[in-house]
This record gives structure tokens, sequence and C-alpha cells, in this order.
């Protein structure tokens, strides 16, 4: 368990990290090379994709992703990884859940010793149940690891629109003496700029489960708005699937407080409702009736919470939290469950207390009415 967390915003004698490597050249990777671009670093962006790099290096832009917004010219692509992480001093990985660990993997082939990186992907892994941080910890071994997580659309930070996350590392006993000079002072500081406010966290767990579990919650507010629930719906599944999170941030280790900031309340606040969010806009086209295989017109598309819905069921069994609301996605993404049906089963549950500390093991009342 986290104690109180004692931790200190940047402040003028806090280093930046001067050369950052961005691993991952999709859309928030891209948005997130901007932001240090603009914050002043040196940016080197990894793609597997020859044609990316050319883009970026030539004409400042990411076709395939965000293709409409020109980046700083300063940012250098490359096809190496060993070339763009060989002489930087921080690094951030921003690829889908499903590739974290083969890169990282092939990240420590080439990491300079104790450069931290930042883990930018929300998921849990299948079948380990771990932490994107964890699974990198496993290929990186005393590499410091932490993530940039909250709300922030990729499109609307690399537009400039004014954005907030929280960077969040495990504090040693020494960042508590010298809070501003932590790995997650310097990192905030590296990726500050006029509208990319940055906020400092040690409750790793706690960021990285609101990032991950809102995914499937936004699944949950597109496919009750796609199935024709109104607003009162949505309200309730965004609370009642924060407290989710909260009591599975704080099964695991976390502090229920932290899912109450930018990677809990804010980013469920922004992806449970618009359609930009690509979980909130999968659930609304399944709601709607949309077979999966039509879906974004048949596109590939990265959608973290259909892909980790089943390892964040697996992993809150494991550790004995109930989330009836990520169980209905999960049911309904799996085929087990009708889509209408499931939802309005949730809104006949037993009664329980709020917050869920107190155990009142009620019966369903809508089963124990008499008709
Ligand atoms: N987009 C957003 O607004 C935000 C996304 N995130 C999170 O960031 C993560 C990435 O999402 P996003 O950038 O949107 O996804 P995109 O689909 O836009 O981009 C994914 C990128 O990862 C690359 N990639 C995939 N597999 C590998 C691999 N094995 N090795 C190297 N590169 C690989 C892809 O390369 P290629 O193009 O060659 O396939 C592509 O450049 C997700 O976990 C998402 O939840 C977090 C906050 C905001
Ligand atoms: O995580 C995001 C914004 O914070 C992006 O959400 P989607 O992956 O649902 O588009």
């Amino acid at each position: 368990m986290n104690m109180s967390p004692n931790i200190a915003p940047p402040e003028p004698t806090t280093h930046p990290y001067h050369r950052i490597a961005v691993i991952g050249a999709g859309s928030w990777g891209t948005a997130l090379a901007s932001v240090a671009a603009t914050a002043g670093r040196q940016v080197a962006m990894f793609a597997r994709d020859n044609e990316t790099v050319s883009e970026i290096n030539e004409r400042h832009r990411n076709m395939r992703y965000l293709g409409d917004i020109g980046l700083p010219p300063s940012i250098r692509a490359t096809q190496d990884m060993e070339d763009a992480v060989g002489a930087c001093d921080a690094v951030i990985i921003v690829v889908p859940s499903r590739a974290v660990r083969s890169v990282a993997a092939r990240l420590a082939l080439f990491i300079p010793e104790g450069i931290p990186v930042a883990v930018c992907t929300k998921g849990i892994e299948p079948v380990t149940g771990l932490l994107m941080t964890q699974v990198a910890e496993e290929e990186l071994d005393e590499t410091p690891l932490g993530t940039i997580s909250g709300p922030t659309f990729a499109r609307e930070t690399a537009l400039g629109h004014p954005t907030a996350a929280c960077v969040a590392f495990p504090f040693t006993y020494a960042d508590r003496l010298t809070p501003h000079q932590s790995v997650a002072a310097r990192f905030a500081h590296s990726m500050s700029t006029a509208s990319f406010q940055t906020y400092i966290s040690d409750d790793l767990v706690g960021v990285e489960i609101g990032g991950a579990v809102k995914n499937v919650i936004a699944i949950a507010c597109g496919m009750m708005t796609g199935a024709g629930f109104a607003e009162n719906t949505r309200a309730a599944l965004i609370t009642r699937g924060m407290d989710e999170m909260k009591a599975l941030a704080e099964a695991l280790g976390g502090r229920r407080e932290t899912v109450t900031g930018l990677s809990g309340a804010g980013d469920l606040t922004l992806t449970c409702s618009s359609t930009t969010s690509r979980n909130m806009s999968l659930g609304m086209q399944l709601g709607q009736g949309t077979p999966r295989k039509k879906c974004f017109e048949g596109r590939p598309i990265v959608v973290e919470g259909e892909a980790n819905a089943t390892s964040i069921m697996d992993l809150a069994r494991r550790v004995g939290v109930s989330m009836p609301i990520c169980e209905t996605v999960n049911a309904v993404l799996g085929g087990r469950a009708e889509l209408q049906e499931a939802f309005k089963n949730l809104w006949t549950r037993p009664i329980e207390a709020e917050p869920r500390a107190m155990d009142l093991s009620l019966p369903n009342p809508v089963a124990a009415t008499p008709v």
C-alpha cells in the first residue's frame, strides 16, 4: 500500500531530460513527440514504417496518423531503435498493449543504464494480469518505469488545445527528501508546455488502473447510448465505473483518491462522453447493432478496452473485486450476453453500499417485489 504522497511540484532547479526517444509513431506517440519538442526537448521517434519516417523527417507530418497536423521540424524519426535511444536521457513507449512486451524486450538490448522509461500504453496483459509498466519491468530489469496518463485525445493534444496529464513514477526514499529532483518531477518538467500541463504522482498502480479500466467503461457508455438508453444511465455507469476502478486500484496496492484524478475521473469524463474516443465509438456502434467486423468500416483500429476487458476481469477475480459493469461489457464482447438484456440486468442487482466498504448483503429488490 502506498503511504501518503509527500510530493512536490517541479521547481526551477528541476532538471529536465533533454533528449527523449519516443518508441511508437501512432497518434499518441506523435502527439507526445510534438509536446516534448514544443517543450524544447530533442526528440527522436522510432517508427517501424519507412514511409512514416520519411514523412516526419522531410514533410514534418505523420500522414497515417494525425496527417493534417504539422509537427515541430526538430523531431527526428528513424527506423532504427538503437539509433533512437542511443543518446537519449529518457524514453517514452507508446505502442498498443499487445506490443509492449516485445518492444520492451527489444529496447532492453539498446537502452543505456538508468534511463527512465514512461510506458504510455493503457492496458493489462492477458494471462499474467500485469500492468503495462510491470510488463516492461520484466524485460527492462532495473530501469525506472512510470507512465504519463490522463484525459488526452491525441489530436487535441497535438493541436495544442490545453490538456493536462499525470506523470507517475514510484518514489524512492531519496525522492521523498528532494521530491523536485524525482524522476516524476523531471519527466513532468520535460513535458510541460504552455498548453500541456503536467501533475506528478507516486501512485503508479492507481494511475495505470485508471487508464486501463476507463476504456472498458467508455465501451459500456457507448453501448448503452447506441442501444437507446439515456443520460441518467450514462451518469450512473460513469460513477459506478469509477467505483470499480477505485476498488481494483486499492486491491492492487494503489490509492482510491488517485482514481479521482486526471487518469481516472478525468479520462472517464473525456472518453465516456465523446465518440472521438475509439472505445466509446466501438461501444456505440455495437449498441446500434453494427456487427463487430463492420465497425470502423472494417479498419483495424486500436480499441484497448476491447483488447483488455478479459484481462481486467481475470485480474479482478484473482484479487476478489466485483466489477459488474466491466463484467457486462466483457460478456457482451465475448458473445456470452445479449447487449440490451445485459445492461438492463445491471439495474436489478442486489442493493449495495456506496462507497462499497460496508457489506449490506441485501437481496435483489426487483426479484423480491411481489407482482
Ligand atoms: N490516441 C490517443 O488519443 C491516446 C492513446 N493512448 C494509448 O496509447 C497506446 C497507443 O495508442 P495510439 O497511439 O492511439 O495507437 P495507434 O494505432 O494510433 O498507433 C499505434 C502505433 O504503435 C505502432 N506499433 C504497433 N505494434 C508495434 C510493434 N510491435 N513495434 C513497434 N511499433 C508498433 C504502430 O505502428 P504501425 O503504424 O507501423 O502499425 C503505430 O505507430 C494505446 O494503449 C492507447 O490507449 C493514450 C492516450 C491517448
Ligand atoms: O485514452 C484516450 C484519451 O485519454 C484515448 O481514448 P480512446 O483510445 O478511446 O480513443
